[in-house]
């Protein structure tokens, strides 16, 4: 019986020849990365020994710098542990801090063909390299780290096939907008991409996607290999041997067709993306008080480009508050590089640490009254604040043109805005 991606990974990393939706599969783990918040006293009863110190990756993340002694005295049993066990791959608040996933992407730590195991529920953002990648809990990874081995039931798998290519000024951001709202939640599947849409979008957008599926419940969500992932995988020194294509005979729960060039700009409102997303402009106009752009979704170079192409040489309106979060410090050093960082606080942002950020609540907090947009990948109630506080999801592209105009809009581009603006 032919499979799919994510059951071809999993049957290979066990003892399984054929796996099929309900098995239980026992895998061998090839990278298991503990984050900051693992390492707090209540969460944390520390190994040992670990499986394999060069398979672990430490990333400090979620609450950096430590804003206050209990995490800095997290970070520190983190530190001891790193020392402890002779992990190389650490990246401790400095110069290699970053969103996990996304140092896992820079570097990459995830690769095509293998299984990648994290404490975070957006860990299927590597599901862009062709990796089965997904979130687990801090007991589970304390197992992973001690035996190199999980379990997982395989889950049916729903296939989108994607076609044609995203007009102009529009997202993956907004194709998974589409996605959530249309179909809904994906629980207990996984969920994989392919079609010859794919090959027009770049790695940052196709992590967006990925990253993304957490917020339907998605188990894996894992796209196919090809050229563009050749491509970046070679400019890192890793090859494309344990790339993993579907059968052609693969079964599937049910296989959608997308036409990109249908999609337009949309906005999760609050307070879940889940069957509840509407086209910018059908809210356009309501006014904000808050604008977010970053996380592990959102954060890459291309998002900070894409506003700082909308917010050159303009002003954010004076009612809002805009803050920009690089997802790591590598794309923070490329966007000083390319000048986007000065373009930006001229605009009047603010430019932060390469964290979680706003994203996990844990800065910056939405009061009662704020409305927010934010390009980061959760809107619940009280994930950014205090409960009343309203945030909406959509394209870094649309968080920066409401933050130009001090309400939602879906805008339009500067060469068009030239056009039709008098002098
Ligand atoms: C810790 C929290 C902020 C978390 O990172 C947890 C998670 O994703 O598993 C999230 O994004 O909700």
């Amino acid at each position: 019986m032919g499979m799919t991606i994510a059951e071809k990974i999993l049957a290979r990393h066990s003892a399984h020849d054929v796996l099929a939706p309900g098995d239980l599969a026992v895998v061998e783990v090839d990278t298991a990365v503990p984050l900051d918040l693992n390492f707090y006293p209540e969460a944390w009863s520390e190994p040992v020994s670990v499986f394999d110190p060069d398979k672990v990756v430490v990333i400090f993340d979620h609450i950096v710098p430590a804003p206050n002694h209990r995490v800095a005295e997290s970070l520190e049993r983190g530190r001891a542990f790193v020392e402890r066990l002779g992990i190389t791959r650490f990246h401790d608040v400095g110069a290699r801090q970053g969103i996990c996933h996304q140092v896992i992407a820079d570097v990459p730590y995830a690769r095509p063909g293998e299984i990648l195991v994290c404490c975070d529920s957006h860990t299927c953002s590597s599901g862009a390299f062709n990796c089965a990648a997904r979130g687990i809990g801090t007991p589970e990874l304390i197992y992973v780290l001690a035996k190199g081995r999980t379990w997982f039931q395989v889950g049916p798998t729903i296939r989108y096939d994607l076609l044609g290519e995203l007009r102009d000024g529009v997202t993956t951001k907004d194709l998974f907008l589409h996605i959530a709202g249309t179909y809904g939640d994906h629980v207990g599947c996984n969920v994989e991409f392919g079609g010859p849409g794919l090959a027009s979008l770049t790695i940052d957008q196709r992590r967006t996607l990925c990253t993304m599926c957490a917020e339907i419940s998605a188990e894996f969500a894992i796209m196919e290999p090809d050229e563009v992932l050749a491509a970046y995988m070679a400019e890192r020194g890793v090859g494309m041997d344990n790339a993993v294509w579907p059968d052609a005979d693969a079964v599937y729960q049910d296989s959608r067709a997308i036409d990109l060039s249908a999609i337009q700009p949309m906005v999760g409102l609050p307070d879940s993306v889940v069957g509840n997303t509407a086209p910018v402009a059908s809210v356009e106009g309501v006014p904000i008080t808050r604008a977010f752009v970053g996380s592990c979704s959102n954060g890459t170079l291309e998002d900070l480009r894409e506003v700082a192409a909308v917010l050159a040489g303009r002003r954010v309106h004076p009612g809002v508050q805009l803050l920009v979060t690089p997802g790591s410090q590598e794309i923070h050093r490329r966007a000083l590089a390319e000048g986007i960082v000065a373009t930006l606080i001229d605009a009047g942002a603010l430019i932060t640490t390469s964290s979680c950020g706003m994203c996990a609540g844990f800065v910056n907090a939405l009061s009662a009254k704020d409305v927010c947009i934010a390009s980061s990948t959760r809107n619940f109630k009280g994930r950014m604040g205090h409960p009343d506080a309203r945030i909406h999801l959509a394209s870094s592209r649309t968080v920066a043109l409401s933050a130009l105009a001090g309400h939602i809009t879906a805008g339009t581009r500067r060469p068009q805005d030239a056009e039709v603006t008098p002098a």
